[in-house]
């Protein structure tokens, strides 16, 4: 459990009409009464003048005091409504630090929330998205993680897979009568269902953390294909050096893009050929990182040799879905713009057919940006949806093999565990360091 008594600026560094001070722990009431006089009535907002040790006022305006276990934090917590200028903010601070409370990290008032069991890990990481959020799309996805939706789709997982743990372990008491090949059969497809279950939930939980953190589209393609071009021309500014000569672009350059209210992570790539010099080559190997870690790629071809696709042959993506070939130049080639069965043809050079490959993408990506089904979720949601998928899967194997009870118990345990890592019913200190050191202080 946490100690100590924290104290921090609520709203944003700068001059405003109103900043906001928090304070959580044992000393709250100490901060609170040392500087405003007594406690308030719990939850009242009531006007004090603020005053330093000797009594001389620093600020005038409202205390809040919430006890505990009834706060934010769970903690006893005070709040301050003073005027918003970074001098009196600092004054107030440091006479609360001199009162016994610390300087809060960041995230740490939600840590502790988290913690003291006010809310669970999806709900903590969804007031941080609904303060990060770039669109009407991502606050309202992070309103609907807020108020329980991811959280309610994760436990009723899990409750599927402890009434599939009971039911096998009750079994495995019972070794004088093992499962029979029916009911070995029937469990295995219990198992998968779940299996089902768990794959949609990634699903909703992708277009959430698409939406939240932004789509990954790679441009790739042979020196010269015009990839640079390609994202100068989808920005409408230019962002990436464009030049005749093949081998221009080496770093990998990314730049944010909106697809009506989708956040999207654009990324220019060295063009991929095999027989580069070392700079280029190291390009390369960064192109193909990015590949790899793309949500979609655009593999653009110069549509005058379209068959062109020397030193791709490593990166092509698991899933052909996640690619669409850019014919680009079409200019030169007078190919009709727009998207086709095979890919979409474009020109950089007069913007023929961008609108129609920004709209193809905006569909690719799958989200949509009213979709009422969409929760705020984040990378690391997908990785253990994943990993739960995974170990669902060797459950149902080792069920279908017939590999015995405990085997299959074992996998969906660990199930079990990577979908605890979601909301936090399974942790680790160090995965609550990652997730609350991205918080703004104050929160
Ligand atoms: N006519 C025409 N020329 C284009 C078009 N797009 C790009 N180019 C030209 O093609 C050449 C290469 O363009 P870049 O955008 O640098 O190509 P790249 O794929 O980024 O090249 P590298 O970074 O070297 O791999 C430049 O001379 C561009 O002006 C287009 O749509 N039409
Ligand atoms: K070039
Ligand atoms: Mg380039």
């Amino acid at each position: 459990m946490p100690d100590g008594t924290i104290c921090a600026i609520a709203t944003p560094p700068g001059r405003g009409g109103i900043g906001v001070i928090r304070v959580s722990g044992e000393a709250a009431g100490d901060c609170l009464s040392g500087l405003a006089g007594r406690l308030p009535e719990p939850r009242t907002a009531s006007l004090r003048t603020l005053r330093d040790a000797d009594g001389n006022p620093l600020d005038q305006g409202l205390v809040l005091w919430f006890p505990g276990p009834d706060s934010f934090t769970g903690e006893d917590v005070a709040e301050f409504h003073g005027h918003g200028g970074p001098v009196v903010m600092d004054r107030l601070l440091r006479r609360l630090i001199e009162l016994g409370a610390s300087l809060a990290e960041p995230g740490e008032f939600s840590q502790r929330a988290f913690l003291n069991g006010r809310m669970d890990l999806t709900r903590a990481e969804a007031i941080a998205d609904l303060i990060a959020a770039g669109s009407e799309a991502a606050a309202s996805a992070a309103m609907r993680s807020l108020e329980g939706a991811f959280a309610h789709r994760i436990q009723d997982l899990v409750e599927q897979l402890t009434e599939l743990r009971v039911h096998l372990e009750s079994s495995i008491d019972f070794i004088d009568e093992p499962l029979d090949g029916l009911a070995i059969d029937r469990l295995a497809d219990r198992i998968e269902a779940v299996g089902e279950a768990v794959r949609a939930a990634r699903e909703a939980a992708r277009s959430g953390q698409q939406l939240q953190e932004g789509a990954r589209v790679v441009i790739a393609g042979a020196p010269n294909a015009g990839k640079s071009s390609l994202m100068n021309a989808l920005l409408g500014r230019d962002a990436a050096i464009v030049t005749e000569l093949a081998g221009t672009t080496r770093d990998v350059l990314d730049a944010h893009l909106h697809l009506d209210g989708l956040p999207v992570q654009v990324m220019d790539t060295a063009g991929l050929r095999t027989g580069a010099g070392v700079v280029e080559a190291e390009g390369i190997r960064r192109a193909h990182q990015a590949m790899a870690e793309a949500d979609h790629i655009l593999l653009v071809v110069d549509d005058r040799n379209p068959g062109d696709d020397d030193g791709l042959g490593a990166a092509w993506p698991a899933s052909a879905a996640a690619l669409t070939r850019v014919y680009n130049k079409i200019d030169l080639t007078h190919r009709p713009p727009g998207v086709g069965d095979d890919g979409v043809a474009v020109s950089a050079l007069t913007g023929a057919g961008l609108d129609g490959l920004k709209s193809h993408l905006r569909g690719v990506l799958g989200v949509r940006a009213g979709d009422e089904a969409v929760f705020t979720a984040r990378r690391r949601h997908l990785q253990a949806l994943d990993e739960a998928a995974a170990a669902i899967d060797e459950a149902v194997s080792a069920a279908r093999a017939g590999y015995g009870e405990e085997l299959v118990a074992e996998s969906l345990r660990c199930a079990q565990d990577r979908l605890g890592q979601i909301t936090g019913a399974v942790t680790t200190e160090d995965l609550l360091g990652r997730i609350f050191s991205t918080f703004c202080i104050g929160k």
